[in-house]
């Protein structure tokens, strides 16, 4: 079974905690509470309620961006960008046992993160999406098998969870690029059924 990162978005159909839950139903094991223009105490105030439902379904819970609140309702670790809090700032504040992942669109991004000391790196974007703004450049499949290589022969070892506008179809060609998991949102949430499509997802991988 494939290691799969859900990432939390409202639509017109599903609230945040919503499509969590439908994520957590369907067998996901790694949730990402992202909120991206939301209050904070709104963000603190669904995580307060997935926390419990993460905990029963024996799931990781981390947060998009918030160290301080990570840290405060003792979830399971954050997920930060280039505009977010240095990682290495973080693993200050969160110490050893919170998991730390970090974006990067190249090598170099990579190694930064590798040496802050983040737990995983999230590459991407693999194509264009919508559930994000100011995107990286698309990265494709080549880009993966790049930094891939990059990193073997940089001796980093570092599990890689590829991200942005992947689909079902998409998933087995990454994986064979070498990379340790998915993140997905829109073609979860987007399916008819986003409870089967989660299963199918990782019954399929
Ligand atoms: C697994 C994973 N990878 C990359 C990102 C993007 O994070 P960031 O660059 O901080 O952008 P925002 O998500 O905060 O808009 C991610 N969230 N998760
Ligand atoms: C948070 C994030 N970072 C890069 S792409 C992306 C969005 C992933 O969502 P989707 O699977 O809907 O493209
Ligand atoms: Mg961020």
């Amino acid at each position: 079974m494939i290691s799969l990162q859900f990432i939390t978005h409202q639509t017109d159909k599903y609230s945040y905690l919503e499509s969590a839950r439908m994520a957590l139903e369907g067998g996901c094991k790694w949730i990402q509470l992202r909120m991206k223009e939301a209050p904070l105490d709104e963000v603190e105030a669904v995580a307060l309620q997935l926390k419990p439902m993460c905990r029963d379904h024996e799931a990781i819970l981390v947060l998009d961006d918030h160290v301080e609140l990570a840290k405060k309702l003792e979830v399971d670790g954050v997920h930060l960008g280039k505009t977010d809090m240095p990682v290495a700032e973080a693993r200050q504040l969160l110490g050893e046992a919170f998991i730390i992942g970090g974006t990067a669109n190249t090598f170099e991004d990579v190694e930064m993160h590798y040496r802050a000391g983040a737990d995983y790196v999230g590459i991407g974007p693999f194509r264009f999406t919508t559930t994000k703004k100011n995107l990286s450049p698309v990265l494709g499949l080549e880009g993966y098998a790049s930094i891939l290589s990059d990193m073997e022969k940089a001796g980093i070892k570092l599990p890689v969870v590829a991200i942005g506008g992947i689909t079902y179809e998409d998933i087995p060609a990454i994986l064979e690029t070498g990379v340790n998991g998915i993140a997905l949102s829109g073609t979860i949430l987007n399916a008819e059924n986003p409870v089967a499509e989660t299963r199918r997802i990782l019954n399929n991988n």
